[in-house]
């Protein structure tokens, strides 16, 4: 493995003790310490996330310290999560964890990819088996993916699931948006129309904690209009669902801090669940909010669950001509811009580590 980037990587030395047999499968690159990269976002959950990972270092250097290299490295602003894993990955990193909220697993989840690609070790000499994983340590304000494992708050339980290190394949979400056909990945939900909208603007108050999100709603609600769009379903025909109110796409259950929007998506299904919410008013979120807590809206009606390996959107209006700015787009709560967009699934794509 190459050693520039991460600087305080130790070789080594192999030593064969006597009576052992030496063998290509106990070489030092199978039974050599692997680097574990820690990408942590300093000022997640309000500075939480800062305080608690700096009181945990040293637990876990102790811990996790005698098989693997622990490093850590800190997100400057967002994206930073991204460059950093794709840094990591190509120096053959045994995994990379995130440390933080939905915000940075989204971000290192998307370092996973470069330009469509699975992101590969640049060190094609040596093959880095198995290959870096996904860890996660909960840390945000919002833990969404973390919710699926039922896991508990107890930072010793993290350590022992990163020292046991169990693998298992992960599927992701890939959305491809927009008029310049830009990529993203998402771990959680990707969403459209309202729910998108309330995000975005939730996110322009994220300081006020979960205030942010009645704000988002609020805001979400101003000029709403259940609008009809054309949607295709694994390339099959095109077709005009009127009235719909919000389209979410899960690869995994929840979004918005716990709402069990597609609650039978499973992340390592091989495909997504999509739930169509149409034709809803203001005061059918007020009367049914609880719903979508418990997962059971998709019971209602006008609520529409299939599961699909890909699901494209577009427009039926040509809006041009008036003020609306396109239909919202969201991945993991992070906003990405307005319709047309292609979401597909990309089936056992990460190794996780559960
Ligand atoms: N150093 C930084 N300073 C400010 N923002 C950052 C920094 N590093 C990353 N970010 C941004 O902060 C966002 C939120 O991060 P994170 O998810 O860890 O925290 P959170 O407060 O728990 O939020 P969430 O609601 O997503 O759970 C990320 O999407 C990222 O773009």
């Amino acid at each position: 493995m190459r050693r520039g980037w991460f600087q305080k990587t130790v070789a080594v030395a192999r030593v064969v003790k006597p009576g052992e047999v030496f063998s290509p499968s106990s070489s030092p690159q199978t039974l050599g310490k692997r680097d574990y990269v820690f990408i942590v976002n300093p000022n997640g959950a309000n500075g939480r996330t800062g305080e608690s990972w700096t009181k945990l270092l040293p637990q876990l250097k102790a811990r996790l310290g005698t098989d693997r290299n622990v490093h850590e490295k800190f997100t400057s602003g967002p994206q930073h999560a991204t460059q950093l894993t794709r840094e990591a990955i190509h120096e053959g990193a045994g995994a990379v964890v995130a440390v933080g909220g939905d915000g940075t697993l989204h971000e290192v989840v998307n370092g996973f990819f470069d330009n469509g690609e699975l992101t590969r070790s640049k060190d094609r000499s040596e093959s880095i088996e198995p290959k870096t994983a996904l860890g996660l340590l909960p840390m945000g304000t919002g833990s969404d993916f973390a919710r699926i494992f039922d896991w508990s708050k107890d930072v010793n339980k993290a350590i022992d699931r990163l020292c046991k290190g169990e693998r298992k394949k992960i599927d992701v979400g890939r959305v491809i948006y927009g008029k310049e056909r830009k990529e993203r990945y998402f771990i959680n939900v990707a969403d459209l129309h309202l729910s998108a909208k309330a995000g975005f603007f939730a996110g322009m108050h994220k300081q006020l904690g979960n205030l942010c999100y009645v704000i988002g709603a609020l805001r979400g609600f101003q000029g709403h209009k259940n609008r009809d769009l054309k949607i295709r379903v694994d390339g099959g025909e095109w077709e005009t669902w009127s009235n719909v109110t919000a389209i979410c796409i899960g690869n995994s259950k929840y979004f918005g801090g716990g709402m069990k929007i597609t609650p039978s998506a499973d992340p390592s299904s091989g495909d997504l669940e999509a739930v169509i919410l149409r034709d809803f008013k203001w005061h059918d979120f007020l009367l049914k909010l609880h719903t979508l807590y418990l997962g059971t809206h998709v019971l209602q009606k006008n609520v529409f669950s299939m599961k699909v390996r890909s699901i494209d959107v577009t427009e039926v209006d040509n809006f041009s001509n008036d003020d609306y700015p396109g239909t919202y787009i969201q991945a993991d709560g992070e906003h990405l811009g307005f319709l047309d967009a292609s979401i597909s699934v990309v089936p056992s794509a990460i190794d996780f580590i559960q």
